[in-house]
């Protein structure tokens, strides 16, 4: 059965509407006014607005129309006054699906109705579909430590609960917490990455519960926070060991009771959000030295996955590395030579799977015809000319040539072809640098 959200001010229309509607077979809630309706769209989830656009306390259509995006996840159906074919226009225009004109006749409303929640069916059937089609989530790898990573985000993704991804830095963590909201019933909904540290922590509550105008100096407007932003989908919180301990306490409130309340309000707010967090520190060493809240902690934990160093599955070194040539965007098909293979697999990687990504993005970049050599690589990891192998220079000039030609483009695969930086880089002027470029033909001459 579906639920319909009937918003319009005058109780005898409501009252003969609902009961028409309910008649065909639908569940009908009802509100009075915009802010009823909000709070009836949060509470019951309903499959389809009905609304009137002119409605107390402001009367204007502005407000109105103010309420169709808010309404927008599901088909809204605007009612109007007959002459109001503009203001249908804007609705239409601000999301609404479809409009009637008041008085309205029952058939058409019983036909627009209908309309509208066949196309609400449709999409939640390819929401459904999207779901259940087997994701390429992404992860490379054949190691057996990444096999059993894929088949638990398979078993654990579909499940509510919470979960907390561990393993050291670059080591694919917000990979893992991507593939879950993939492999889950939210998968069509929004995947919402915080990156905890990296918000200063006066400005963390407002990013994340939002706030009303005024609440603060600079407050112009209301605010949505990132968990509305994440509402039916999946907030993932990184280098949640960072989080300031006021904090703590308010996320811990709405990961209990699912509730919080925005800056400045009054109101507790819901959001049917699932947590995903993660950290490559020792979050029970932090609880034991009273840096992290153990009751926060229990909760976010639910289950734990780990995301092992690259240095423990060493085998999937050589299938990231053709995979990231391949995801470049480039003309030409670049492969790896099979020194630069050898050379990647005798490597430490360090900063994991991310720091094996600069490298061979960067070494593709240096890399001249289409095989990346070891040398391309070595010299992209470590910026030093002399970890390039001697290439059998014909003459000096021909080497200092080509020895220019690698800096350069290096330089300019660092500052992401930023000529000013690139030039400050290799002690050139920018001038100077475009010269060379042009010498060297890096760079088409002329303006
Ligand atoms: N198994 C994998 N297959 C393909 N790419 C991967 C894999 N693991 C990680 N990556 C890539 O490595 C980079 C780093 O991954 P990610 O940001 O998920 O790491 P992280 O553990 O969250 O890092 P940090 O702790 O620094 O936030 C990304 O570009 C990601 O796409």
């Amino acid at each position: 059965m579906s639920t319909l959200l009937l918003v319009d001010d005058e109780p005898a229309f409501l009252r003969l509407a609902a009961a028409w509607l309910e008649k065909q077979g639908h569940r009908v809630v009802t509100a009075a006014d915009g802010a009823q309706a909000r709070d009836l769209f949060q509470r019951e989830r309903p499959d389809l607005v009905l609304l009137d656009l002119v409605m107390p306390p402001e009367r204007t259509p502005e407000a109105g129309l103010a309420l169709v995006p808010a309404f927008a996840a599901v088909p809204v159906v605007v009612l109007t006054a007959h002459a109001e074919h503009e203001l249908a226009l804007r609705a239409v225009a601000e999301g609404a699906w479809d409009f009637l004109a008041k008085p309205v006749e029952p058939e058409l409303l019983r036909f627009v109705v209908a309309r509208a929640l066949a196309k609400r069916g449709l999409e939640m059937e390819l929401a459904a579909l999207r779901a259940a089609r087997p994701q390429d989530d992404g992860m490379v790898g054949v190691s057996p430590a990444i096999l059993r990573l894929k088949e638990m985000i398979r078993r654990i993704g579909p499940a509510e609960v919470p979960v907390m991804v561990l393993g050291p830095s670059g080591s694919g963590k917000e990979l893992v917490a991507r593939a879950l909201h993939a492999a889950s019933p939210r998968g069509a909904g929004p995947f919402v990455p915080v990156h905890c540290g990296a918000i200063p922590a006066e400005l963390l509550e407002s990013e994340l519960f939002g706030h009303l105008k005024g609440s603060f100096t600079g407050a112009h407007q209301d605010r949505q926070g990132l968990l509305a932003a994440a509402d039916g989908g999946t907030l993932f919180l990184d280098e949640v060991g960072e989080m300031p301990p006021a904090m703590q306490v308010k996320l811990l409130r709405f990961l209990q009771e699912g509730t919080y309340t925005p800056v400045g309000g009054r109101q507790p707010v819901a959001a049917d959000v699932r947590v995903v967090s993660a950290t490559h520190r020792d979050l029970e060493g932090m609880v034991a030295q009273g840096a992290l809240r153990e009751d926060f902690y229990y909760r976010l934990k639910g289950l734990i996955l780990r995301t092992p160093a690259l240095a423990e599955r060493r085998e999937d070194v050589a299938l990231l590395a053709a995979r990231f040539l391949a995801d470049l965007p480039r003309h030409r098909r670049l492969r790896l030579a099979p020194d630069a293979l050898a050379w990647l697999a005798e490597q430490e990687w360090p900063g994991n799977v991310r720091e094996l990504r600069a490298v061979v993005t960067t070494g593709a970049a240096l890399a001249e015809g289409d095989v990346v050599t070891a040398a391309d690589l070595a010299f992209a990891r470590s910026g030093d000319p002399a970890a390039l192998a001697p290439a059998p220079p014909a003459t000096l000039a021909e080497a200092v040539t080509a020895l220019e030609r690698r800096m350069i483009t290096a330089a300019l695969a660092a500052t992401g072809n930023n000529h000013s930086a690139a030039a400050r880089r290799l002690g050139l002027s920018r001038v100077g640098l475009l010269k060379m470029m042009t010498r060297l033909g890096l760079r088409r001459s002329g303006p």
